[in-house]
């Protein structure tokens, strides 16, 4: 992705976000498309991705071939107490946000992206500041229903808001409205084109019964705690019904190899454990017949683009808890289970049980899961990213700017 033979024509894109998967695969997934779509005109992409050296873009840009550089950013902690806000890692981290902001306007005023895209994480405050000083056009994308709190940073800089959801649009503050277009949250494309036989080949999954159902348990990149305990409480129940393939979280897999040790050798050949589920996810994705999991933005719009049966477990503080939002969302229309609250290996196994049992029950919600979906979200991110660049207004509703 480099524009040494293309030096005067190729459309450069800096890209900012990132930490968690959920802010990294759409800015990924929006690199990708826009390749794509530039290529079929003849056109290259030279992109460049603004992130911090501890966050999961950190492996997935240069994986991709995507340059990548690091600015100093300061993580924005959220409290409901507003003595803890100016805790000494705060007060720290935000004075470094200045000086982020200081070296990602040198990058900018160096690249001159045609446009810069922000897609959440604290990385991309001062990197969409400095777009702003730089007078780039700045797209936002926001994957959430409620605008992140780097975005809302941002909001104000913005030419183009991309909002994941037309229920966002009622809580953005009217001021920025004008800006907002519903792109949906995009997905790597690839997600969409697994093969479950290639799962049982690459994972070495041949002590699985295709005789019954496959579980994917997922906690998110890093795994979750919460998910692993009642997963491992509720193991040898699942595993008489099902196959699990559990992505439990890097630094969880020892301790939980451990304890599945104790399982008999008819059931623990039906059950893989990894810490994290790299590119063979689509097929993984393929394969699984029910997903237990926490319901994280990107995992969501994967999941309805594919049509998965899920028992969702929200992560309790995400910001202005959020995942439980997307998880009654989704539960009021048949298309998952949310287990809200307190969550146990009884309640797992009353949500899962029904669905593990009932092959018919899967196929109902599988459909109405698939019609949350937004498969064409990346498409639509570039029309606004193409959009952004030109200078001409798009989407729905929007008057021009
Ligand atoms: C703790 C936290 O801040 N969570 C937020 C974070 O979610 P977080 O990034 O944890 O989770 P998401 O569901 O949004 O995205 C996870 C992504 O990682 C992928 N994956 C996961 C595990 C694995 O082994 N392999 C793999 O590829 C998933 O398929 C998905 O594409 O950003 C989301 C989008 O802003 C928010 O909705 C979440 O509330």
């Amino acid at each position: 992705m480099n524009s040494a033979s293309h030096p005067s024509s190729a459309f450069r894109l800096i890209v900012t976000g990132g930490g968690t998967g959920g802010h990294t695969y759409p800015a990924l997934t929006a690199i990708r498309t826009l390749q794509a779509r530039l290529a079929a005109n003849g056109r290259a992409l030279d992109a460049l991705w603004i992130g911090t050296q501890d966050g999961l873009e950190a492996r997935v840009a240069p994986a991709e071939g995507v340059a990548f550089v690091t600015v100093a950013t300061g993580k924005i902690r959220r409290s409901a107490n507003p003595l803890k806000l100016v805790s000494p890692a705060n007060v720290r981290d935000m004075a470094r946000v200045p000086l982020g902001v200081a070296q990602a306007r040198r990058i900018i005023a160096g690249f001159q992206p045609d446009v810069v895209l922000a897609t959440g994480g604290y990385v991309a405050v001062p990197a969409g500041l400095a777009a702003r000083m730089c007078r780039r056009p700045l797209v936002l994308h926001e994957q959430t229903v409620r605008l992140g709190l780097a975005n809302r940073k941002l909001s104000g800089s913005a030419t183009y808001i991309a909002l994941s959801s037309e229920s966002s649009l009622p809580l953005l503050p009217e001021s920025v409205r004008e800006m907002a277009v519903v792109t949906g949250n995009p997905i790597r494309p690839e997600v969409l084109a697994g093969h479950a036989s290639k799962a049982i080949e690459t994972l070495e999954l041949r002590g699985f019964d295709r005789n019954v159902p496959t579980v994917y348990v997922t906690g998110g990149a890093q795994g979750s705690q919460q998910i692993n305990d009642v997963v491992r409480d509720a193991l040898p129940w699942l595993l008489e019904r099902a196959n699990v393939i559990h992505q439990c979280g890097p630094a969880h897999v020892e301790s939980l190899r451990k304890q599945a040790a104790a399982l008999s050798p008819a059931l623990s050949r039906r059950y893989h454990l990894t810490g994290f589920v790299g590119p063979e996810l689509p097929d993984v994705l393929a394969l699984a017949d029910v997903v237990i999991s926490r319901s994280g933005a990107g995992t969501l719009a994967e999941l309805t683009a594919l049509g998965k049966p899920a028992v969702f477990i929200p992560l309790a503080s995400s910001a202005g808890n959020e995942q439980a939002h997307n998880a009654r969302h989704l539960e009021e229309s048949g298309a998952a289970v949310a287990l809200l609250g307190e969550v146990t290996a009884d309640s797992l196994r009353a949500a899962a049980g029904p669905l593990l049992t009932d092959p018919v029950r899967r196929v109902a919600m599988a459909e109405r899961a698939r019609a949350h979906g937004r498969p064409d979200a990346a498409d639509r991110l570039v029309d606004v990213i193409l959009s952004a660049a030109s200078g001409h207004p798009t989407g729905p509703g929007r008057a021009g700017r």
